[in-house]
């Protein structure tokens, strides 16, 4: 970690300012290479930085950022830039002159891991911040980011530390004798725990959908006005409508943001005994995709009588039933909603429906702290060694099942650290973060 890195933590190309930011425990000599008088720390001052020869590269805006009160937990600086690809092409020579090198992906907030400036958590926080589209997605990210779930797994583990700590003592004095509650204490102490991250994980379930987006797939009969629905969702002609059957084959995809969460919204092809095998291998994506979606949209049309391909999926898994085409009349189903793609009717009522849907699959209580499956795998891991440590018949092995429970939350916040699970996790992220 001696090494001095630096990057661009802007985006490239042309902006107002470029942004390179700078950190290791050459920053300080670095600033002086450029020819920057040192500015008091955390001040924003204005500095003409110089190449090896003298020449000006640029007057900028310089932040003196010494460590551990920085983001990297290390002596670190940042360069505001006036200038462009070539200023910014320009100054990364000189510090390379100087000896720093160029950072890789997520470098800085690796640092700050390894500093103890944040745990592993709170850095999936911060790149999943970055890369949030709708504002559930930046809120859950933000509150990782907080260590919202770093401190959680730390109270686990150390209540967890404690318990082994017990256990450790009842084998050390076995011979002499301890009053049997203690042992109750600690049977007690390692279901309470179990129960709580059992919880943990069923009330998290929805984090990973806020994350990832939900999926939403539209299935009816040829004719039955999906395509059209489609369109009418996402406000623009997305997909080809016709009077025709049969006119969907692929899967359409358009993506649609369903209070405040992604969802992509898949168009098929309409179920029918099909006319040749291309619209056969359609019909077959078609019931793939809905068997995999979080919520399917099946379309009756209002004109039409139900269809026996309809009726079978309606069946076999529960929809958002949709009676297409109410501008013609005709029967509509009790449970489902009238929409005309033609007249806009019951659009709004649909869209309600759909986000009162995508609310409730990812539990959006406002406390989400599971959001990767790296999460969940870690505390189901954890789980399964506490569910061990309660079977097991050996005090030496009850003592091995939790020293792995432990182990497991440690490889959750990063404190146990296997060099491969940060680099999975870095590799992730943006260069300059
Ligand atoms: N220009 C700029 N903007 C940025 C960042 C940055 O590094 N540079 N950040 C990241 O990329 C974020 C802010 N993150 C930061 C987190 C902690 C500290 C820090 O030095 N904290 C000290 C207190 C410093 C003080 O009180 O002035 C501390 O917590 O001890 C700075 C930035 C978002 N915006
Ligand atoms: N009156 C009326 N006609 C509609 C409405 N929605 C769709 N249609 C018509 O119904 C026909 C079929 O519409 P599509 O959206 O292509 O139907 P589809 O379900 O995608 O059909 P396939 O792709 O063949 O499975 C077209 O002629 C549309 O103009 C509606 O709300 N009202
Ligand atoms: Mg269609």
């Amino acid at each position: 970690m001696a090494d001095t890195i630096f990057a661009l933590a802007t985006a490239p190309g042309r902006a107002a300012i470029a942004v390179l930011r700078l950190s290791g425990p050459e920053s300080r000599a670095m600033l002086g290479g450029l020819g920057a008088v040192l500015p008091a720390p955390r001040r924003a001052s204005v500095r003409r930085l110089r190449d090896r020869d003298g020449a000006v590269l640029d007057e900028a805006l310089v932040l003196w950022l010494p460590g551990p009160a920085s983001y990297t937990g290390e002596d670190s600086a940042e360069l505001h830039l006036h200038g462009g690809p070539a200023v910014v092409e320009g100054v990364a020579a000189a510090l390379v002159s100087l000896g720093a090198r160029p950072a890789e992906p997520g470098e800085f907030t690796r640092r700050a891991v390894m500093n103890g400036r944040m745990d592993l958590t709170a850095a999936e926080g911060v790149i999943d911040l970055i890369e949030a589209e709708t504002a559930a997605q930046a809120r859950q990210a933000l509150r990782l980011a907080g260590g919202a779930l770093a401190s959680v797994s730390q109270g686990w583990a150390d209540r967890l530390a404690a318990l082994l700590a017990r256990q450790e003592a009842l084998i050390e004095f076995e011979d002499e004798d301890l009053p049997g509650a203690l042992d109750g204490q600690l049977a007690d102490g390692i279901a309470a725990l179990a129960a709580e991250m059992a919880d943990r994980l069923r009330a998290d379930e929805g984090g990973e959908r806020v994350r990832t987006g939900l999926d939403v797939a539209i299935l009816g009969a040829p004719n039955a006005g999906k395509s059209s629905l489609l369109n009418a969702l996402v406000g623009r002609e997305a997909a080809i409508v016709s009077a025709r059957a049969g006119t969907t084959r692929d899967i359409v995809e358009a993506r649609l943001v369903l209070a405040g969460l992604p969802a992509v919204l898949a168009d098929t092809a309409g179920l029918r005994e099909a006319g040749d095998e291309i619209e056969a291998e359609g019909v077959r994506r078609a019931l793939n995709r809905g068997e995999g979606a979080d919520i399917v949209l099946a379309v009756l049309a209002c004109d039409a009588h139900p269809d026996p391909a309809t009726l079978a999926l309606l069946a076999r898994r529960d929809c958002v039933v949709v009676a297409s085409k109410a501008d013609l009349g005709g029967e509509v189903p009790g449970h489902a909603i009238p929409v005309s793609a033609r007249t806009g009717e019951g659009l709004a009522a649909l869209r309600a429906r759909l986000e009162a849907e995508a609310l409730r699959l990812a539990s959006l209580s406002g406390s989400t702290l599971l959001a990767r499956p790296r999460h969940r795998a870690a505390i189901r891991d954890a789980l399964r060694w506490l569910r061990e440590a309660e079977g097991a018949v050996l005090p030496e092995l009850r003592a091995d099942a939790l020293r792995e429970a432990l182990r497991a939350l440690g490889r959750l916040t990063g404190r146990v650290g296997a060099e491969e699970i940060l680099d999975r996790v870095f590799a992730e992220f943006c260069i300059g973060k």
